[in-house]
């Protein structure tokens, strides 16, 4: 079915930068657990150790997004190859109170925050007497708010940058004026209502902004215009009970204060001890014993891929099945160019296949038998799960 003409939702800019080549950072207080974290999810050894800035220096790395579909396309056409699509993470030094003036390593820190594209904030709700916090108490509600203040502080710093910078040019351009000078008056204004919103306590993700005011916006590279993703680190005991002190709070902290976002408990602990097995059959006796425990991991990818805006298609053959990123809403030129510039450059059109549509057919003969081929311009939307062909010029079609 095309996509409904002038779906007042579909052309909706988003905040951040575009593309399909995305990053999340790890970002929370010190020592909470966001390097063990960070370990065990990407298969990692950076320094973990039980002192606050043990991490200095942000290390990068991928995980593979799960996807069930792509598992079963996998068995459908045994391909050589079995390739998903990523995420990448990196794991960020931790943030004190004071960080926007400078404290701890503050703005260094800070600006390792402004360079990713998202955030999985890390907060301890563990109560290891053993580990150090360095606000004393266990209190994960006082963290969540000195790492959200401040975020928050350091936009109200940039913004103030660029509003001192420009203010009095703006004042003395007067009324009227070129189209130039309208603009600049208008991305002025923007940054001023911007920047009284973020003081007065909200992140600049929570606006209700016009496409004009979001192209203002991404200018700025603001940190709490990046999606979040809180992650409560639990020990495992609570991981396994599936009850923790701490959490109601979180979830009542969060609800006020940036509703939407989402919370999802792991244990540092347990997902360490899970990572550290590589036999499968170990790894499931490992979790049986615990009561048919599962990783936390897969949602937190999933989750946090998803608060990107990113989807992923898929390109199935004889040589590969293979999950490609790309924006949601993204048109067939757009997702092309995530497999090749050239291909994007001269496509035609596209054979799509819905994956429902594969599934029920059972394969991709009985699939075109039923007429169920769905041929699409370059461009038409591409849907989350459609398995694609690109037909472009030069004989470039990839499959
Ligand atoms: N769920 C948990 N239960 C018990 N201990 C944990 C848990 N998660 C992490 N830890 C321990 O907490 C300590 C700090 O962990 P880690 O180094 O990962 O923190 P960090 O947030 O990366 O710190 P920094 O900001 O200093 O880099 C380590 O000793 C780690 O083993
Ligand atoms: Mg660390």
């Amino acid at each position: 079915m095309a996509p409904k003409k002038g779906a007042a939702t579909e052309d909706k800019l988003q905040l951040g930068r575009p593309g399909n080549n995305l990053k999340i950072g790890v970002v929370g207080l010190p020592n909470v657990g966001k390097s063990t974290f960070f370990n065990a999810i990407t298969h990692s050894s950076v320094a973990a150790e039980n002192y606050p800035f043990c991490t200095i220096d942000p290390e990068e790395s991928r995980v593979a997004v799960p996807d069930e579909r792509l598992d079963w396309l996998n068995a459908q056409y045994k391909p050589g190859a079995r390739i998903p699509a990523y995420l990448a993470v990196i794991d960020i030094a931790g943030l004190v109170k004071g960080a926007a003036e400078g404290q701890g390593l503050g703005n260094a820190f800070l600006s390792h925050i402004s360079s990713v594209d998202g955030i999985f904030h890390v907060v301890r709700a563990f109560a290891d007497p053993d580990v150090v916090h360095v606000e004393g108490e266990v209190e994960p509600v006082r963290d969540l708010a000195i790492i959200h203040n401040e975020l928050r502080l350091k936009d109200v710093a940039m913004l103030n940058k660029y509003i001192d910078a420009n203010q009095r040019n703006i004042e003395r351009m007067g009324s009227g004026g070129s189209v130039d000078d309208r603009k600049r008056k208008d991305d002025f204004a923007t940054i001023v209502k911007v920047r009284d919103w973020v003081q007065a306590g909200n992140d600049v993700r929570k606006g209700d902004w016009s496409n004009r005011e979001i192209e203002v916006i991404n200018t700025q590279y603001l940190l709490t215009a990046k999606p979040v993703t809180y992650l409560a680190n639990v020990s495992e005991k609570d991981y396994l009970r599936k009850k923790n002190k701490f959490l109601p709070a979180i979830k009542k902290w969060i609800d006020e204060n940036n509703p939407g976002d989402k919370l999802i408990p792991f244990s540092g602990a347990f997902e360490t001890a899970l990572a550290a097995i590589e036999d499968p059959q170990a790894q499931a006796a490992f979790l049986a014993e615990r009561g048919g425990a599962a990783s936390a991991f897969p949602k937190i990818i999933t989750t946090g891929y998803d608060s990107l805006h990113l989807m992923h298609f898929f390109t199935a053959g004889e040589k590969e099945v293979r999950a490609w990123t790309c924006r949601k809403g993204a048109k067939m030129t757009e997702a092309a160019r995530s497999i090749h510039n050239d291909i994007a450059d001269s496509l035609i059109q596209v054979d799509v296949m819905r994956f429902e549509d594969l599934k029920a057919a059972g394969s991709e003969a009985d699939l075109k038998a039923a007429g169920k081929l769905i041929i699409r311009g370059k461009d038409a939307r591409i849907e989350d799960g459609d398995i694609v062909y690109f037909r472009s010029g030069q004989g470039k079609a990839k499959k």
